[in-house]
């Protein structure tokens, strides 16, 4: 690939309009020259940009585009690329009937990397229950994306979610399933995909030569040696040593509770979790501001604000939008790694 002089362009996808997608992908715009962001282009329905910017009393130039223009527009006005699909405007009030555009959005921006329009998909939060509700059988966009992606490469993808933060990534083994079900669903050809796709990725994408994973146990304090659960000793170990033994600098299992402070972090380059809530609340609770959600494995580049929808301050002017610049930031830096002749 040709090394590129200019800033690769962004596809940000709509995410639920009735959350703080439209407000934070507006101040994002708005923020581009301190940030230094790349250009992006919003696929969304024009008309409730407006009306949400005219509802928050914000003045912003909006220009509807193409994605092979949006760079152009970026400097004057936030580019839009009009979706087919039209929103009902109702900050806070999730309507499955927006389901059509929000899947049109996420299908349209891969459909861009993949013709090498975009350089990367960054996606706003999509609030799951309404878009079940009108039939999408996907968890979260992880799980979608590597779907698509799939398709494009006639292979199967195994996603990989990193919540990545000034302070920490941290990588759950199993992603949008209920507790209940996490004990099945760790098992140790699960932990060594989800860590080798880890560990090639921040080689490859972010630049670490050799990266260190520390791996979680299950239990609390990793099991108490099988005295508070077999899996840590049975599963994790057994994984553990098989990924040493194919050349990852990979430790544990550790007990979850103390594998997150400042003297363990500075151990490892990533954490291996094996649930969702083991993996983000620590993400969360130390950056949830700078926090971005990237999504490893795949062919293309992803990722996303740490945070959901936000219904409960949607149209309200109180989103912060620095996690979604953080998405953007951290987007531009995987591409211009990407472009950058090996
Ligand atoms: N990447 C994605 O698409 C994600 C989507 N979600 C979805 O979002 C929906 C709501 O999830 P919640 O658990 O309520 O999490 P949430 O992140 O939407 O909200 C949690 C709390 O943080 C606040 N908050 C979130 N983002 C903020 C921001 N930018 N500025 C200021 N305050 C902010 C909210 O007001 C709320 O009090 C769910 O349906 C969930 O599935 C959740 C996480 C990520
Ligand atoms: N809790 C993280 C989350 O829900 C994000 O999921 P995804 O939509 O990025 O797969």
């Amino acid at each position: 690939m040709q090394p590129r002089n200019d800033a690769p362009l962004l596809a940000l996808t709509a995410g639920d309009p009735s959350g703080i997608g439209p407000e934070i992908a507006i101040a994002a715009w708005q923020a581009r020259n301190g940030h230094s962001v790349s250009p992006f282009y919003l696929l969304t329905d024009p008309a409730l940009l407006a009306a949400r910017a005219r509802h928050l009393g914000i003045e912003v130039p909006i220009e509807e585009t193409t994605p092979p223009n949006a760079a152009a527009v970026f400097s004057r006005a936030l580019p839009v690329v009009p979706l087919e699909a039209r929103f009902t405007d109702a900050p806070g009030l999730a309507d499955a009937a927006n389901a059509a555009g929000i899947v049109e959005a996420i299908d349209r921006a891969v459909a861009d990397v993949h013709s090498g329009v975009a350089a990367a998909v960054v996606t706003c939060p999509i609030a799951k229950k309404p878009l079940y509700d009108a039939g999408f059988r996907f968890p979260g966009h992880t799980e979608y994306l590597a779907h698509l992606a799939g398709l494009k490469e006639g292979r199967e993808i195994t996603p990989v979610m990193m919540l990545a933060g000034p302070d920490l990534r941290a990588v759950p083994v199993t992603i949008h399933i209920a507790l209940a079900d996490v004990p099945g669903a760790v098992t140790q050809a699960a932990i060594e995909k989800i860590s080798r796709i880890t560990a090639h990725d921040l080689a490859a994408r972010f630049g670490i030569a050799k990266p260190r994973l520390a791996i979680s146990g299950l239990n609390p304090h990793a099991g108490e040696g099988g005295a508070m659960g077999g899996e840590d000793e049975a599963i994790i170990r057994p994984a553990v040593e098989a990924l040493r033994r194919a050349g990852i600098d990979a430790f544990g299992p550790l007990p979850a509770d103390t594998m997150f402070h400042p003297r363990a972090r500075a151990s490892y380059d990533a954490a291996i979790c094996m649930y969702h809530d083991q993996a983000l609340i620590p993400a969360k609770a130390l950056a949830f501001d700078e926090t971005v959600n990237v999504t490893l494995g795949l062919p293309f580049i992803r990722t996303s604000p740490d945070h959901g929808t936000a219904f409960d301050i949607a149209g309200k002017g109180i989103a912060r939008p620095d996690s979604l610049i953080a998405a953007l930031k951290l987007a531009r830096l995987l591409a211009d790694n990407e472009s950058r002749p090996k």
